[in-house]
């Protein structure tokens, strides 16, 4: 395993190119098993280690998948089994998806239940509800989920009891060849669900409002393979973003959708961050002394829960006291931990931390616990005096393409290397 190594205190400067983005990228693989005809070929897709396992999955239910650069092709027209097993479940949530295409193709799958995860228990029982009212009925049976329809899904009207982001998804790929219409109600409107809808409607399929809380789906006779380039990745934008912010560094970023970065961009703003828009660059401006400000992550078009520990990050470092609440995830504040060990001032109470700005952050060894949390403390030792060593890189290689190569390539002190290299191992903890 890999750790990276931060010494902090240096600007940055020039410009990063941002990629496609992994949670619009996942469903759209995962949308490419729903054609029986013709070969979809789906571009601007990040090398990530999530999208390996989503590519190995897709694989050992039959598809025919090559990847060459940052395009991949899917065929699924050679007909599919329906077992995804818990190896691959386990390592992605977004895995969950495949019941849609699954239920809709085969009116069969059985996937394998997937173990708790960092940030929260994650249940699934939006996504069975809905199914269910489409005609499916679920068993559990050694530890999978195994689900089956008799005849074809139909159409029918479901609320969510929450946005989910993956329920919507699931839903909204099983309703576009169901038999009828199927009207969704109260569901996620993040830009990665607007761009899974287009992609069907490449395919042949019909989908309206998505982008709304209420989308209305036609189920088609057949879809067919289609050709569809993935939004680029709004977080990635925001964690470079925060990375000009914490270094008090005037950066610009490529290949970004500033409207699908509103909330953020809205809350570095009120913080003194400057942001200059030119078609699709954005450069970040920041103040000498920012602002502290209240944050509370919600459903989009609210503050995005996967920027909340790096919008930490930078609290820690601007004087005063910020206060950021997290009403999507349950436990997804196992950073505070780790920032503590960098000198951080954070109090929690329930689900709200307290942020005390201080002078200076502390090079420390911190371990990554979640994927946006391997981030975040990468920004904080980019701010912080002396060494600052990341451990379980796993997390960050599911979502961030060379995250260090990009921050060197800016100027930061940062290099990757094997965890078995003591040499600047931080003096503190
Ligand atoms: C691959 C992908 O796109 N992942 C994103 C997706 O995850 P994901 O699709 O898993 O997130 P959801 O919107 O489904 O989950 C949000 C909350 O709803 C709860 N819930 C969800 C479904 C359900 O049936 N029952 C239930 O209680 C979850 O436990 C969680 O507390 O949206 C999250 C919320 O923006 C992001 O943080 C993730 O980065
Ligand atoms: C939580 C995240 O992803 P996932 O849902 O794949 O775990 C994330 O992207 O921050």
């Amino acid at each position: 395993m890999d750790k990276i190594i931060v010494k902090g205190g240096k600007k940055l400067k020039g410009s990063v190119t941002i990629e496609g983005s992994k949670n619009a990228v996942l469903p759209i693989l995962v949308a490419s098993l729903l054609p029986e005809k013709g070969k979809s070929y789906i571009t601007n897709v990040p090398d990530l280690s999530d999208v390996d396992n989503l590519t190995t999955l897709l694989k050992l239910l039959g598809a025919e998948v090559e990847t060459g650069g940052s395009t991949v092709s899917v065929d699924a027209s050679n007909g599919l089994n329906h077992n995804a097993p818990y190896d691959l479940v386990s390592k992605m949530r977004a895995s969950m998806l495949v019941m849609g295409p699954l239920l809709a193709r085969y009116g069969k799958c059985t996937i394998a239940m997937p173990g708790g995860c960092a940030i929260g228990s994650r249940p699934i029982e939006q996504h069975i509800k809905g199914l269910e009212k489409m005609g499916a009925s679920f068993s559990n049976v050694d530890g999978n989920i195994e689900g089956y329809t008799d005849g074809q899904l139909k159409g029918a009207r479901i609320t969510l009891d929450f946005p989910s982001v993956g329920a919507t998804q699931n839903l909204i790929m099983a309703a576009s060849l169901a038999d009828g219409t199927t009207h969704l109600e109260n569901v996620a409107m993040e830009p990665e669900i607007e761009d899974l809808a287009k992609y069907i409607n490449a395919m042949g399929g019909n989908v309206k409002g998505a982008g709304t809380s209420h989308i209305i789906i036609e189920g088609a006779e057949e879809l067919r393979g289609a050709d569809h380039e993935v939004i680029p990745d709004r977080i990635e934008a925001g964690t470079f973003m925060i990375a000009g912010a914490i270094t008090k560094s005037e950066i610009t970023l490529k290949n970004v959708v500033l409207d699908h970065l509103s909330a953020l961009v809205s809350k570095l703003e009120d913080m003194g961050v400057k942001m200059v828009e030119n078609g699709s660059e954005v450069t970040v401006i920041p103040a000498e002394n920012l602002k502290p400000i209240k944050v509370k992550t919600m459903p989009h078009p609210g503050f995005p829960t996967d920027m909340q520990s790096q919008m930490m990050a930078l609290l820690t470092t601007v004087k005063g006291t910020s206060t950021i609440t997290e009403t999507i995830f349950e436990n997804r504040f196992m950073h505070v931990d780790e920032f503590s060990h960098m000198n951080a001032n954070i109090l929690l109470d329930e689900n709200t931390a307290m942020v005390k700005g201080v002078e200076n952050l502390q090079g420390a060894r911190v371990k990554a616990t979640d994927l946006r949390a391997a981030a975040a403390l990468i920004l904080a030792g980019l701010a912080a005096e002396g060494y600052t060593v990341v451990t379980e890189l796993r997390h960050l290689d599911r979502g961030y393409v060379d995250f260090h190569g990009k921050l060197s390539r800016l100027g930061a002190d940062i290099e990757r290397v094997s965890d078995t290299d003591k040499t600047k191992e931080p003096v503190t903890n």
